[in-house]
């Protein structure tokens, strides 16, 4: 039976990213066997644009109905200012909402051809592979009540609501817990629990849950001494569990010592493992339209979208594969420095990516 994929190229560098995975998907199927269908659906602005809405109905029935999706990227200063339910990142968090997709892993994986390009110097970051497993569907992106309003004072104010439960510190701990035990058996929960109460539950979630997962190490950190570490010492780190913007923050804090936020990839997935798949980067749009974005992030979530939610693992090592072989014969795009003599642009790192899988076949 073929497996249902939907493509959601999204906005500005999105659909130019998302091509990339398009012609990997492709060839994995040509060349690979995998039994694939790929379907496209607006999502973002392009849905606002397009069909009114940041998240169509039609988009969302799509998703239910596929195995997976993809997503490139929404967002852009063309939307920033209409009304709020309109605006593309309220289709993102609508999709994850709707689609339950509570659990964000976040893979910060150094591969050795990239040493030089981190923000870090190769001996405080060489071998460095991290996971930050972030709570997607709660905190304060989704907290009620939320909005601006007027003071009786007659000044405005701008408010949100930072609230976790109980259930849904459990399952993201339980996510963190289970990761941990598939790794190095490390767990650090990020949390600041010192100043907020959501916090202090939290870690006396997880706390709670340590007695399960004997065999896996739990230690605390307050957030902003986490951002602090992760520049400082990243390899002191092997999971990380944490709330849903700590998570958005140190995650774009943990892309740099990869070399550059085109390199992250990750899976935000449901309790069944179904899941939608994106790099951790936005719609980029000071660089739209010049064929110069990073794809990498993005095929590398086409092999977490392998991995989790079409269980071809072997398929997806392929592609990490594959992606290892361009950057170890030399190809950079512009944001990993560009290359000595190889300085490429998305198209040709994507087909390169797609001719390194092919060589594979032979
Ligand atoms: N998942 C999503 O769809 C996300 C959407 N956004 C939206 O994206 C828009 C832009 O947000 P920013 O804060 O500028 O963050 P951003 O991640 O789009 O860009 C930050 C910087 O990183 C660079 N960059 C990002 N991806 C790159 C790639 N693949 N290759 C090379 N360079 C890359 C950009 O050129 C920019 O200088 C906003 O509308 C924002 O709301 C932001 C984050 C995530
Ligand atoms: C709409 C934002 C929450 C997207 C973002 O920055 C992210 O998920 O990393
Ligand atoms: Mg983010």
């Amino acid at each position: 039976m073929s497996h249902k994929v939907l493509m959601l190229p999204g906005d500005h560098v999105g659909p130019e990213i998302v091509a990339e995975a398009d012609k990997l998907l492709r060839c994995l199927a040509s060349e690979f066997g995998l039994a694939v269908e790929l379907e496209y659906a607006n999502l973002g602005g392009c849905g606002v644009d397009a069909e009114g809405a940041p998240l169509p109905d039609s988009t969302l029935a799509l998703a239910r109905d596929s195995d997976a999706a993809l997503l490139g990227a929404v967002g852009g200063p063309e939307w920033d200012y209409i009304e709020r339910d309109k605006r593309p990142e309220r289709g993102l968090l609508a999709i994850r909402a709707a689609l339950g997709l509570f659990a964000n892993l976040r893979p910060a994986l150094l591969d050795p051809e990239l040493v030089n390009a981190s923000s870090l110097r190769p001996e405080v970051v060489s071998g460095l592979d991290i996971l930050i497993v972030r709570e997607l569907t709660g905190g304060i992106y989704f907290g009620q009540p939320r909005g601006i309003r007027t003071r009786a004072d007659g000044v405005r104010e701008g408010f949100n609501t930072l609230v976790y439960g109980v259930d849904e510190i459990e399952r993201i701990g339980r996510a963190g817990f289970e990761a941990a035990r598939r790794r190095d058996g490390r767990l650090c929960s990020v949390d600041k629990a010192n100043v907020l109460e959501s916090s202090e539950l939290w870690r006396e979630v997880m706390e709670g849950l340590a007695g399960e997962y004997p065999d896996v190490s739990l230690s605390h950190m307050y957030v902003d001494n986490a951002a602090m570490q992760l520049v400082r010492d990243p390899r002191q780190f092997d999971v990380m569990v944490t709330g849903n913007l700590f998570g958005d923050v140190l995650s774009d804090c943990a892309a740099m010592l990869t070399g550059s936020i085109g390199m992250l990839p990750s899976a935000s997935l449901d309790e069944t493992g179904r899941g939608l798949y994106e790099p951790v980067h936005g719609s980029a749009p000071d660089i739209s339209g010049q064929g110069i974005a990073n794809p990498l992030a993005t095929l590398l979530s086409v092999a977490m979208l392998l991995r989790f939610s079409l269980d071809e693992g072997e398929l997806a090592q392929r592609v990490e594969r594959a992606v290892a072989r361009v950057l170890a014969d030399g190809l950079r795009t512009a944001d990993l420095g560009g290359g000595q003599g190889q300085s490429v642009g998305t198209a040709a790192m994507g087909d390169a990516v797609v001719a390194a899988l092919r060589a594979q076949a032979n």
